[in-house]
């Protein structure tokens, strides 16, 4: 099976184009595709680029659990670099269809930096499209916390604190990513602000755990701390892996900026799936 590797800030795709393959990839195979140890290992799959009856390319984002996010922004980015190395896009912007929406990409910099259109951020994790920003709390065994859903087409909770920590990341998120109340699980990020344009954020994704970056939760965060009127529109979002580039518009639109870099391809025998 052919494969392409790429990260955006620490956070690490597979590429599996559909025309090499000529079929689906079953959940076992996403799972020891993504595997560290028994596979090539990754914070998900892309799927594309398939054909889109509404928009130039066709995406489909499978997470390290087997399940499908609607949306990745790290994952968009990457794939619209893979176009770009495989020369099906140039340096003009190009609309890509996810089960979250469609985006425009577009690729700079020879290929290193890439901006993409996420689309509207919701604070709701429904379809309900006017919703104000809502505080809800949470009750754990042993802590509480007090966050606000947002939705770029994959559901987040973002939670503000006045320290980061990555032992409570990995403590708590996975108890928050399942918590009774998200009927479709959730992203977290704990966020610190840190000026009116600049943030930073823990980050524990739905379905691969704690990652060095993410550009849909840099995107939910940015668009909570702005909500929140404790940030200006365009807004630096600091995480462990790197820096991303947010900016949100008077109708909630967010775009974002960031760095892709190429890993290398190969093909992964067919015993790693027996
Ligand atoms: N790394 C991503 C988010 C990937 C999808 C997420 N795990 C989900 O299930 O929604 C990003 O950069 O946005």
């Amino acid at each position: 099976m052919k494969f392409t590797k790429y990260h955006a800030l620490g956070n690490d795709y597979i590429v599996i184009d559909p025309t090499d393959l000529g079929r689906e990839l079953t959940e076992n195979e996403i799972k020891i595709i993504c595997d560290r140890h028994y596979g090539i290992g990754s914070d998900g799959i892309l799927f594309g680029p398939e054909a889109s009856a509404t928009s130039d390319f066709k995406l489909r984002i499978f997470n390290p659990d087997g399940g499908e996010a609607e949306k990745s922004g790290n994952g968009l980015r990457i794939f619209a670099r893979y176009l770009w190395d495989g020369k099906l896009v140039n340096d003009k912007t190009f609309s890509i269809e996810t089960k979250g929406g469609q985006v425009q990409a577009k690729v700079d910099e020879k290929g290193r930096s890439v901006t993409v259109d996420m689309g509207k951020v919701r604070y709701t994790h429904g379809n309900d499209h006017e919703v104000a920003i809502q505080k809800e709390s949470i009750q754990l065994d042993d802590a509480t916390f007090e966050g606000y859903r947002a939705s770029v087409g994959n559901p987040h909770f973002v939670i503000p604190v006045d320290h980061l920590n990555t032992d409570q990341t990995y403590a708590y998120g996975p108890m928050i990513e399942h918590e009774a109340r998200f009927e479709n699980r959730t992203n977290v990020q704990f966020l610190k602000v840190i000026d009116k344009n600049t943030i930073q954020i823990e980050i524990w994704e739905r379905g691969a755990g704690y990652t060095l970056a993410s550009g849909s939760s840099s995107t939910a965060a940015a668009a909570v701390a702005y909500g929140l009127g404790l940030c200006e529109p365009k807004i630096k979002v600091n995480m462990p892996g790197g820096v991303i580039n947010i900016r949100i518009d008077q109708n909630m639109l967010a775009t974002m900026q960031g760095a892709v870099c190429k890993i290398g391809e190969g093909s992964i025998a067919a015993e790693a799936f027996l």
